[in-house]
């Protein structure tokens, strides 16, 4: 399977750089900068996994449509953050054929509508990914700690395909856990919840789930806002299990957790975030079924207020 990784940051250098690392036939595809750092010191990973240093094959944009013509890829492992997903779209476009399916692994759902429309519904499949990583500043990719898993699965009939198949060979011979599902929406709404109350909680207080938790009132607030998005998720028809919900809260409220959703590491280091694709999403899911989810309605104006500011200087 001949594989292209969209972007050499935290989630693709990790999840890209392990398969490379196993001996998949990986190509990352980058900008000129990400290109230098590769040239001058191959990927450098840094994780409690693990750490490796390797020369990786890399192309840019202007270079890929000769590349994927001499010969196409298979799969391309989308991982670039929401707001830079058209640019994302038309630099990957070249290596996308009839058969070439991608599977992004960006937070959130909404970049499914213009994924479909580009590409075709058939061939994007559901993915989503579990880890703390980074880009560091010498364009080392900084895995913060467990876990790294990557989940996928098609998002239509028949589930059991042999390309997911045989993704998951390749994950497996590279030691990344992972998950190939046979329910994808049901994985993806399950992340979603989690995630859009670990946005909305940590980057509102500012703080690591630990820090929340352990001020009066915070236990309630983190509760009420994942109360919010099971609320959503069932009008949207994929509630969340039981077993589901237990495991989310025990991570969601856990005493002295130093968990941090990426979305506030993003913040702290004044960049832009991807408050629309996840607790923005969130809210006017929320309002279309008729609910007012008052607590996602803060955390989404404070977002909002937050992206006018950096943008304002
Ligand atoms: N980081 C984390 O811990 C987690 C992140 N996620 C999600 O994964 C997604 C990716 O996040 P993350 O890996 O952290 O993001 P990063 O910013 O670390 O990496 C994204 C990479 O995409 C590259 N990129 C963007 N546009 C283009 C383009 N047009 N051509 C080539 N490369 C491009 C960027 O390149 P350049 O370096 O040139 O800017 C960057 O290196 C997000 O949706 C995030 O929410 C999910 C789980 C955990
Ligand atoms: C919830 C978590 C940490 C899981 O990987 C995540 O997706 C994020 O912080 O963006």
């Amino acid at each position: 399977m001949r594989i292209l990784v969209l972007g050499a940051g935290g989630t693709g250098g990790y999840f890209g750089g392990r398969l490379a690392q196993s001996g998949a036939n990986v190509t990352f595809l980058v900008r000129p900068a990400r290109a230098a750092q590769l040239d001058a010191n191959g990927l450098q990973i840094r994780s409690p996994l693990g750490d490796a240093d390797f020369p990786v094959a890399h192309v840019t944009a202007d270079a890929l449509p000769a590349l994927a013509q001499a010969r196409p890829f298979d799969t391309v492992l989308l991982s670039c953050k929401a707001y830079d997903l058209d640019s994302s779209m038309d630099a990957i476009a070249p290596a996308v054929g009839g058969d070439t399916w991608v599977l992004p692994i960006l937070n959130g759902l909404r970049h499914y509508a213009p994924l479909d429309e580009r590409f075709g519904a058939r061939n994007v499949v559901g993915g989503l990914c579990f880890i703390s990583a980074m880009k560091g500043a010498d364009g080392e990719v900084r895995h913060l700690g467990q876990p790294a898993s990557i989940t996928f699965g098609e998002r239509s009939e028949p589930a059991d395909s042999e390309r997911t198949a045989a993704f998951a060979a390749l994950c497996s011979a590279a030691n990344i856990d992972h998950v190939r599902s046979m329910r994808i929406a049901r994985e993806q709404w399950t992340k979603f919840t989690f995630l859009a109350t670990l946005a909305a909680a940590t980057c509102t207080m500012r703080a690591p789930i630990g820090h929340i938790v352990a001020a009066q009132g915070g236990d309630a607030f983190v509760r009420g806002l994942y109360a919010e998005c099971l609320a959503v998720a069932q009008a949207e028809g994929e509630p969340i299990d039981a077993k589901a919900q237990e495991t989310a809260l025990a991570t969601l409220t856990a005493p002295g957790s130093p968990l941090k959703a990426s979305m506030l590491r993003d913040l702290e280091a004044g960049q832009p975030v991807e408050a629309m694709q996840i607790v923005g999403d969130m809210v006017l899911r929320a309002r279309a079924a008729g609910m007012e989810a008052p607590l996602l309605s803060a955390a989404w104006v404070h977002l909002q207020a937050y992206e006018a500011g950096r943008i304002a200087g």
